[in-house]
């Protein structure tokens, strides 16, 4: 159990009303305490630390200098944002993080009037900036937008489609670029290798000539904290930065952890009557606590930990895999003999799994940076010129590349594989990071083959049958987390498309499946044949196409058809529907229903709990069968003996 921190300053600040009230002098022990908060925090609920770590100072420099929340604060994902609520209102309910009913990882709009704009994907804050900024200006109301993005997310398209368009906001847009050299894994590419060159070519400037270069950009006198300043700041004297030519006034690259720059630096921002103005600043993942700087992955995301060892508490370990290492080392394992196959993660390669196969084929394997879209098109042309691409996209991500997926995959029948991790409910990141829709927006398209993995050793075979489908774009999901402890198979199969497979049978009751709720749907079976109703299961394992089949088959010899799904309204249930109805099937009273997510955005929690909040388990599978057969013909209820 972690012990709380002494923080005499910080409970003295509840909003940053209070903040400004302090002496500019006094903010550096702020800013300790936070840091120290928010570790403690982090330990005992788990989430995204390192992030959080790196903006203490800017977080607090923000707050104390501008506005909030009439000047919007625009956190970019938002995964960096814990420093944040605990100076806005939220430090009493910080300890709730990501657990059911408590605060969100994220920013969001309905828990403070200090979130003006929700995110959780990422590269959204300019343009959402702009908006604001825009706004306000039409309306002749006060107020600044300030987006501030971080490196990685700099690297996606948006970003650029937003500054390109910036000008209009005038003095009312700040974009601070929050240069930690990280995103997840190490940054790719070459805009991550320019700002390298940014920050390394950057010198100190005498305090003379810093005045008075930010004097002439911003055509007003300087505030004399600037010339107190030790501010390095090359762009301001060379002009000509990237972000230049889009139209900013640059300001940096600027030591994000001294306050005694970014405040002064902050205020000639705040007050100038030129913009849009991008600041640099540059910092450290996981600043200020030893076990975050040295690790890796800076501590990107973690579970509980001890705050004096920094040891996460990651449970016994030796339980099954998690699909997303069962894939990668699939695939990895498949590329040994096959020279066609590579992979392409967007800025996921841990999670992904394309790590692992990275290490066994690294010239072969494709991070693109948080860049989903030209990640796909990037497969298409791939797959165009013959090789065999997998594109491992998280499920949530890979709505930002749906025109992709249509206009250059699917149209054009080109067979890239998508490995889409992360499906269904991913529980602790909530709404924004569920897998929900994908089985809905593929399965519509004409040519495309969609799959759901049912345990981890199903992952093997859909990934080979993938390897194998070389007619047009394929597709297999699976959930995050550990696999259900099936044996592994020695060797892959190759799975016939569009082909389902009983898994149990019976004859009154038939559970159509799809995904890893066959474990639920199995557990259903045993309570529903308890009450002397045979039920057959079966798991279909292709959303599209579908096995018709077999689903006639189970329809016509069945009193109760259910479907199953982890996915949204749209998706397995409505094609089964529509078959249903096409074969006429439901002309003459069949009773079927089709169990899937709700129609609401559903909040953070445990994923199993979740999932009952879903009714995707086995006693509402039961209940939902029991009240179908109390249905008479005309479909009424009948009443309860
Ligand atoms: C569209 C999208 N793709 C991928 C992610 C996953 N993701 C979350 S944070 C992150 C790294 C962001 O790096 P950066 O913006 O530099 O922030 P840092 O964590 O370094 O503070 C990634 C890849 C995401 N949130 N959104
Ligand atoms: C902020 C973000 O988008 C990622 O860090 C995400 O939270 C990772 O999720 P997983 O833990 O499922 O990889
Ligand atoms: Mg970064």
């Amino acid at each position: 159990m972690n012990s709380r921190p002494d923080t005499p300053l910080l409970d003295t600040v509840d909003v940053p009303a209070d903040l400004r009230k302090l002496e500019q002098g006094q903010l550096r022990q702020l800013a300790d305490e936070l840091r120290a908060e928010m570790i403690s925090t982090v330990g005992s609920t788990g989430g995204h630390l390192g992030s959080g770590l790196g903006v203490v100072e800017l977080t607090t420099a923000i707050h104390y200098v501008f506005n909030t929340p009439t000047d919007r604060l625009i956190w970019d994902v938002g995964h960096q944002a814990y420093p944040h609520k605990i100076l806005t209102g939220r430090r009493d309910r910080i300890r709730t993080l990501r657990q059911g009913g408590g605060l969100s990882g994220f920013t969001k709009r309905s828990e403070s009037e200090y979130d003006p704009f929700g995110a959780a994907h990422s590269s959204t804050s300019i343009s959402a900036g702009l908006g604001f900024a825009v706004a306000n200006k039409l309306a002749g109301t006060p107020g600044k937008a300030i987006a501030v993005i971080g490196d990685g997310a700099m690297s996606a398209g948006m970003a650029y489609e937003a500054m390109n368009n910036a000008e209009q906001a005038g003095n009312r847009l700040v974009v601070i670029l929050n240069d930690n050299d990280m995103s997840i894994a190490p940054p790719v590419g070459g805009l991550s290798a320019y700002l390298a060159r940014m920050v390394s070519s950057s010198e100190y400037l005498g305090l003379r000539s810093l005045a008075s270069k930010v004097a002439r950009k911003f055509s007003r006198r300087v505030h004399s904290g600037l010339e107190r300043a030790e501010v390095y700041t090359r762009g301001m004297v060379t002009g000509g930065t990237l972000f230049e030519e889009l139209g900013f006034y640059y300001v940096g690259p600027i030591d994000g952890h001294n306050l005694d720059h970014l405040i002064p630096v902050l205020e000639n921002v705040r007050d100038s009557e030129q913009g849009p103005i991008l600041i640099h600043v540059v910092t450290k993942k996981g600043k200020g606590y030893g076990p975050a700087e040295e690790s890796a992955d800076k501590y990107h995301g973690v579970a509980k930990f001890d705050v004096v060892s920094g040891k996460q508490d990651k449970g016994p370990g030796g339980g099954p895999p998690a699909y997303q290492n069962v894939f990668g080392e699939t695939l990895a394992k498949l590329a040994d003999t096959d020279p066609l196959i590579c992979a392409i993660t967007a800025a996921m390669p841990s999670g992904t799994g394309v790590d692992k196969f990275a290490k066994a084929h690294p010239d072969k394997a494709f991070d693109v940076g948080i860049a989903e879209q030209h990640g796909v098109t990037f497969a298409a042309g791939l797959a165009a010129q013959g090789m065999r691409p997998f594109c491992a996209i998280y499920s949530t991500f890979l709505q930002r590349a749906f025109d992709q997926v249509v206009h250059d995959v699917a149209i054009q029948n080109l067979p890239v594989r998508f490995a889409i991790d992360r499906a269904g409910l991913v529980g602790a990141d909530g709404a924004t990071h569920a897998g929900s829709f994908d089985i809905t927006y593929l399965a519509t398209l004409p040519n495309f083959v969609v799959m759901a993995a049912a345990d981890e050793a199903e992952l093997v075979h859909m990934t080979y049958t993938a390897a194998c489908h070389d007619s047009g774009p394929i597709a297999f999901r699976y959930p995050r987390g550990a696999g259900v402890g099936v044996p592994m198979p020695e060797t892959p199969q190759r799975l016939e498309i569009g082909k389902g497979r009983i898994v149990r049978q019976g004859s009154k009751i038939a559970l159509l499946s799809l995904g890893t709720r066959l474990a639920e749907a199995l557990k259903a079976a045993d309570q529903l044949e308890a009450k002397g109703l045979s039920t057959t299961v079966a798991d279909l394992r292709f959303a599209k196409p579908l096995d018709s089949e077999m689903i006639e088959k189970l329809i016509r010899t069945h009193e109760v058809v259910v479907t199953v799904e982890e996915g949204s309204i749209g998706g397995l249930g409505a094609h089964v529907l529509t078959l249903a109805s096409d074969l006429g099937l439901t002309d003459a009273g069949l009773k079927i229903r089709t169990l899937r997510l709700p129609d609401i955005f559903q909040d953070h929690d445990a994923p199993e709990k979740q999932y009952d909040e879903a009714g995707l388990n086995a006693p509402n599978i039961v209940d939902t069968v029991l009240k179908a057969l109390r249905h008479n013909s005309a479909g009424v209820e009948e009443a309860r003996a």
